[in-house]
């Protein structure tokens, strides 16, 4: 077999029994797997088996002996591509071989587009595929690069702390430190002396010196939540820092430089507070060089069901567990307005785990005003489903835009033209169940490519 596949260019490593192969695989990457199943120390479905999970996009093909049906079943039922009937032809070894190339290149191909289909509906933790969410996304591309002050302007728990991370790790300041103060959870006396540091002696109970956040994140990236909230006395420091990155510590004469590039967030609409006199309009042009609005739930209901995929994720991960909807969760949670946003969802999502009984999250483990809600029928949780709504009892996100449609169908047509039609190999390489599949085969009018 060596010397037949050799002369036709590929590269071959061999083992005699699993012990060798084991370490072989340890060092080297294979695309492809042929072994007998009767190996002197092990199985070749046990290695294959053994190996599955850590390299899921290597292609097994197992030898069986002569009329052993049973054995060439349970190979291709344990994930087998394909197997080999001794004594071997050469013919029918290059063509099983040729067969195999061609799967593991349509897979990592397949790898590939997920990962470019995952990349385009979130950023760093921050999930949406609404045109809105995706003009926050380019903002935040665009503002990354450069050590430009940014305002984040948006309704409590729209995720604005996510999007200020989000700008730090896209930023090649991305090594350097992040920190974050929370304005409003500070009084003003002590958000000073946390922000600027002081000197031994600054103030009573001042028994040492202590650096500032400013100090902390130099060379990084400092988020300031809450800015609305803080004093007249403090925005005049923070004008300084602003415009010429420095500043004196409390009860210090010596003046401190630092590098730090400033994020600032609020829920306030600061302009307004300008207006009023309570913001000063010179630290507001300061902050704002650049500001980006961050949409609340309502303007992005298209985004909920992968918000509710994303958050029921991290909750599983959370609780290490794995939790799932029941039928029809995702259409009647997208019934609701969510006016506490992210912060409200991911709430409720991790309140109905702790309440489930098992892993299948549950509507009547959600907090009452959601449940009434839907349950009320503003018209939206009472609709008869449509086709599409359909697909959302099966985990599905009915709203995804024509673009990413379209990414979906192909990449479907492509797992089931590797899997040669086998739907249950094709959700395999997906990733999504079989039912999920199915459904999405139908929607998209594939059944022709299904055997
Ligand atoms: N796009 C997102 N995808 C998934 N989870 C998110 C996203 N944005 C925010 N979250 C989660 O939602 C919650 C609220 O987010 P965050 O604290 O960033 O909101 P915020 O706008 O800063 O709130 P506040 O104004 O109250 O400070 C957090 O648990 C966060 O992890």
């Amino acid at each position: 077999m060596k010397l037949t596949l050799e002369k036709e260019g590929y590269r071959i490593a061999e083992a005699s029994d699993g012990k060798t192969a084991r370490v072989l695989f340890e060092e080297e990457t294979f695309d492809i797997v042929l072994s007998d199943i009767l190996l002197p120390d092990t199985t070749g479905i046990k290695l294959m088996e053994e190996w599955k999970e850590s390299s899921p996009g290597v292609c097994y093909i197992l030898c069986t002996a002569y009329g052993d049906v049973e054995d060439a079943v349970n190979a291709m039922k344990l994930g087998a591509f394909d197997y080999l009937t001794k004594p071997i032809k050469a013919d029918e070894l290059k063509v099983v071989i040729e067969r195999a190339v061609e799967w593991v290149r349509l897979n990592k191909e397949n790898q590939y587009l997920k990962k470019v289909f995952a990349d385009q509906r979130q950023l760093h933790g921050m999930a949406g595929a609404s045109t809105a969410m995706k003009r926050v996304f380019d903002m935040v591309h665009k503002v990354a690069s450069q050590p430009i002050t940014v305002l984040l302007q948006g309704e409590s728990g729209t995720g604005k702390s996510r999007c200020a991370q989000a700008i730090h790790l896209e930023s090649d300041r991305k090594n350097r430190p992040y920190v974050e103060v929370n304005c409003a959870a500070i009084p003003d006396q002590l958000l000073e002396s946390e922000l600027f540091g002081f000197t031994k002696g600054a103030f009573t109970g001042a028994t040492r010196a202590q650096k500032g956040k400013f100090e902390a994140a130099d060379g990084g990236t400092l988020f300031l939540d809450e800015i609305a909230e803080i004093s007249p006395g403090l925005q005049a420091k923070l004008l300084q820092v602003t415009q010429d990155k420095t500043f004196y510590p409390l009860g210090s004469n010596e003046q401190k430089k630092v590098d730090v590039r400033l994020i600032a967030a609020t829920n306030r609409d600061l302009w307004e507070m300008v207006q009023e006199g309570t913001f000063r309009e010179d630290l507001y042009y300061r902050l704002n060089i650049i500001g980006i609005n961050i949409p609340s739930l309502r303007e992005r209901a298209e985004d909920l069901p992968l918000l509710i995929d994303q958050l029921t994720e991290e909750v599983s991960r959370e609780h290490n567990s794995n939790y799932e909807l029941e039928a029809g969760l995702m259409k009647k949670l997208s019934a609701y307005s969510w006016p506490g946003n992210i912060r409200e969802l991911y709430n409720a999502i991790a309140r109905a785990a702790v309440l489930s009984e098992g892993t299948t999250l549950r509507f009547t483990d959600f907090p009452k005003e959601v449940r009434e809600a839907t349950e009320g029928g503003d018209g939206r949780g009472e609709a008869e489903p449509s086709e599409e709504q359909a697909g959302t009892e099966l985990g599905d996100d009915y709203s995804l835009t024509n673009e990413l449609q379209n990414y979906e169908q192909s990449a479907i047509e492509e797992a089931l033209r590797q899997s040669l039609g086998n739907q249950a190999q094709a959700a395999e390489l997906l990733g999504i169940s079989r039912q999920s599949l199915l459904y999405k085969v139908r929607k998209y009018g594939l059944q022709g490519q299904s055997v």
